[in-house]
């Protein structure tokens, strides 16, 4: 039976016990903080849960325009419930986690793990656990994951309090709205808070480094995004890179590079993560890492040491859930000898939280303006679709960029209230080659947003696609 040893219980190291458990492996799981590591417990589960409250006065904000009169000004935000919402529902998936591990026979330890350099034989790699007691134990496998995540990035003059100087994962501890918040970094993180906390009224200062909001991503989306958050009253202060954050009692002053300075009540720190390495013992192993102490892998998730792999946000590849998880099952589909499909980062989708939702999938705008793929593209903007009047919705649109010549889908991005939901159906062409003429011959409900997915492939179908 192959023993396998797995640092780290977030999605990758929680999805490949799972897949290794199904083969009938030997799985000893280590974590530290609690499993479904800090994807369930402290990012991404509960900024999704603190959104879906932020929501509803989203709706509340725009019932008037379909003629429903309530003033979101009464709908009063009660933060411990919304806090103490998010917590449950974090916990109460961690615990879900846990029991399903458990009953698939996977053995599980909480303690801080580190590789042990000593080679027990060929092949055997050693693990040394650090349990809550301060006592060590040692774990021995034929193949050991390491998915230890990753960490806010904490600038030295910015040291967060807890109270006033805040990272995302302390969000979730005031006791009361901040009065003015200032996020730094405008990033995906970053929009989504900014989003968030306009929506429950808070007066939000946005510091970013580039020249917009969401510099990694559709510039066309980012630009909806920027106009809406504008209209709530987001103040965007652009090329503002910040140094510097110092508390005096209950305000907080940050000091851009430049010499401005801007002061509010709070200040979220979001200017990206680093990855859980330096304390792993990953150079006496001779595990190689890149200047960004990121663990190299190939597509397989392996490592340069033989029988030692690496999945997820610790290998810095795409950090999302998803591709953590995936890149846990591909570990150990190919560690068992199993068939196995190279990880594919051209067909991820991912989706940005904010109101409206950005959802993207497959190739880049970025990269066909580039020159870097041929493409034929279209952009359709919501407005025309029925659903959208219908539901008073003003902004949005659906991109479909596919090949020249044959027509099949390489990419799209949907700006829509639902388009993380919306990107399936472009996801799904993506990932199996499908064409714009098949999309285009896709029944889509009438009524529907979806329908301007299949409008959009109709406006890129050719009449030689259909020969
Ligand atoms: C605010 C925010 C929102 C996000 N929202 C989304 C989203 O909506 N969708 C999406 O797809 N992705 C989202 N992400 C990204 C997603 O959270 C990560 O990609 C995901 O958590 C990566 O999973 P992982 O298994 O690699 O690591 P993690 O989830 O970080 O888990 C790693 C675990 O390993 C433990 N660990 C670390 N070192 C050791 C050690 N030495 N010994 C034992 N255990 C150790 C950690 O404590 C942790 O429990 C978001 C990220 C952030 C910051
Ligand atoms: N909905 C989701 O799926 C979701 C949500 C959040 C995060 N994520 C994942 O996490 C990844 C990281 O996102 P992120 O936003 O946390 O980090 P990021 O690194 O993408 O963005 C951080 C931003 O902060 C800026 N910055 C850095 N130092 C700064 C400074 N001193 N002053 C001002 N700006 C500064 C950077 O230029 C960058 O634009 C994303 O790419 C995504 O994969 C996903």
């Amino acid at each position: 039976m192959t023993k396998i040893v797995i640092i780290g219980g977030g999605p990758a190291g929680y999805e490949a016990a799972l897949v290794a458990a199904a083969y009938g492996a030997d799985i000893t799981l280590i974590d530290s903080d609690g499993i479904g590591g800090a994807c369930v417990l402290w990012d991404c589960v509960p900024s999704k849960s603190f959104i879906a409250s932020t929501g509803v006065r989203t709706d509340v904000r725009r019932a008037v325009d379909l003629g429903i009169n309530l003033r979101s000004d009464d709908a009063m935000v009660t933060l411990p419930q919304i806090h103490q919402r998010v917590r449950d529902l974090a916990f109460a998936q961690s615990a879900d986690i846990r029991s399903r591990l458990i009953s698939e026979g996977v053995t599980l330890v909480s303690g801080t793990a580190t590789l042990d350099a000593r080679q027990v034989g060929v092949g055997t790699h050693g693990v040394n656990a650090t349990l809550a007691d301060g006592s060590t134990q040692r774990y021995d496998g034929d193949v050991v994951l390491i998915a230890t995540g990753a960490t806010p990035r904490i600038l030295p003059d910015a040291q967060p309090d807890g109270e006033r100087i805040l990272t995302w994962r302390d969000l979730y501890d005031l006791d009361e709205l901040p009065e003015h918040l200032i996020v730094v970094g405008s990033g995906v993180t970053g929009a989504e808070f900014v989003h968030a906390y306009t929506e429950l009224g808070v007066r939000v200062t946005l510091v970013s480094s580039r020249d917009r909001v969401l510099p990694h991503e559709d510039e066309d989306a980012a630009l909806v995004l920027e106009d809406a958050l504008a209209e709530r009253g987001v103040e965007l202060i652009k090329h503002a890179r910040a140094d510097k954050v110092e508390r005096h009692g209950d305000s907080v002053t940050a000091h851009l590079a430049d010499g401005r300075t801007v002061t509010g009540s709070h200040v979220l720190m979001t200017v990206g993560s680093v990855p859980n390495t330096p304390d792993l013992g990953l150079e006496q192993a001779g595990v190689e890492v890149d200047r960004g102490g990121y663990i190299t892998v190939d597509r397989v998730s392996r490592t340069s040491v033989p029988g030692i792999y690496a999945a997820g946000d610790c290998t810095g590849l795409l950090p999302l859930a998803s591709v953590a998880a995936m890149q846990g099952r591909i570990a150990m589909y190919h560690s068992l000898g199993e068939g196995v499909t190279p990880l594919k980062l051209k067909t991820v989708a991912s989706a940005i939280f904010t109101r409206p939702e950005i959802a993207t999938v497959g190739v880049s705008q970025r990269a066909i303006d580039a020159g870097e793929y041929p493409a034929r593209t279209v952009m359709l903007p919501l407005a025309t679709n029925p659903r959208a009047k219908m539901s008073g919705l003003r902004r949005g649109f659906v991109k479909i960029f596919c090949r020249p010549a044959t027509g099949v889908v390489i990419g799209g991005v949907v700006v829509a209230p639902t388009a993380s939901e919306l990107i399936l159906p472009i996801a799904l062409a993506v990932q199996n080659k499908l064409t714009v003429s098949d999309l285009a011959a896709t029944f889509s409900v009438y009524p529907s947003l979806s329908g301007s997915v299949t409008e959009a492939a109709r406006q890129l179908v050719r009449h030689d696609d259909l020969d």
